[in-house]
């Protein structure tokens, strides 16, 4: 498909994403203090879904693409967004950065580590000076059979400790199987396996590598590692977005 076959809406921030508005961050907090992940509302509409997976195969707007069997990451292939990030994914991450960064911030102050930014443009610019210039914003695309193994969206040694998938197909209609799960290493305990199951649209906010837990003696960090299950059948697309940059 030609670039300028995809139409990538350019509606400005306020109508793109009306059912940001509505989002109530102190449950999606409390979703991910009690169970590890946090599941929103559908935030993407329809059409916003099927943009982002019709730009799949615009080889123009994306910087890499990577082949996940030959890494052995599993099997499907995902490709990273290249800059400039289509309007869409440039303002989900604007959008979403400041109440990700107030529970980013509540976590740093409980485990002594210093704060984050207010805006994701102050972000970026701590990210380049860290050497970290490349965008991490992806879309994955698997087919029957199709995984993602466990693994954590590191790129550098500044990692904003929460990222976000949206679900752009539906499930049990367009595929069947690819769940996304989540396993918990918690301090010498056995691991927490967590499934979620995000319809279209639906965003889920995980921690990129741990997250603090309150227990008898304060707060400790639990490492989480996300990945997919196998899809049955069908194609499952997911838009990916990690908030900080690449070295
Ligand atoms: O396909 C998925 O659900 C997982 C995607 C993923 O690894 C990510 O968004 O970082
Ligand atoms: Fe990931």
């Amino acid at each position: 498909m030609s670039p300028t076959a995809v139409p990538v809406t350019t509606e400005p921030r306020d109508e793109a994403f009306p059912a940001f508005d509505r989002l109530d961050w102190d449950d999606l907090a409390l979703q991910l203090d009690g169970n590890g992940f946090a599941m929103t509302p559908p935030v993407l509409s329809p059409d916003q879904c099927r943009q982002m997976i019709d730009v799949f195969d615009d080889d123009a707007a994306f910087r890499s693409t990577v082949d996940m069997a030959r890494l052995s990451f599993g099997e499907g292939r995902y490709r990273y967004f290249a800059d400039p990030l289509p309007p869409l994914v440039q303002q989900l991450r604007t959008r979403l950065y400041p109440p990700m960064a107030r529970i980013a911030n509540r976590w740093a102050s409980v485990l002594g580590e210093d704060p984050w930014p207010d805006t994701h443009a102050e972000l970026v610019e701590a990210c380049a000076a860290a050497g970290q210039h490349k965008p991490t914003p992806l879309v994955l695309r698997y087919g029957p059979t199709g995984y993602n193994c466990l693994h954590q969206d590191v790129y550098g040694d500044l990692t904003f400790p929460l990222q976000v998938l949206f679900m752009l197909n539906t499930p049990d209609v367009d595929f069947t199987g690819g769940e996304s799960v989540f396993v918990e290493q918690r301090p010498r305990q056995q691991s927490r396996p967590m499934v979620a199951r995000p319809a279209l649209g639906q965003a889920v906010i995980f921690p990129v590598r741990n997250r603090p837990k309150q227990g008898a003696r304060g707060y400790h960090r639990v490492q989480m590692r996300h990945g997919v299950s196998a899809v049955h059948t069908g194609d499952r697309h997911v838009l990916g977005v990690i908030f900080h940059n690449a070295r």
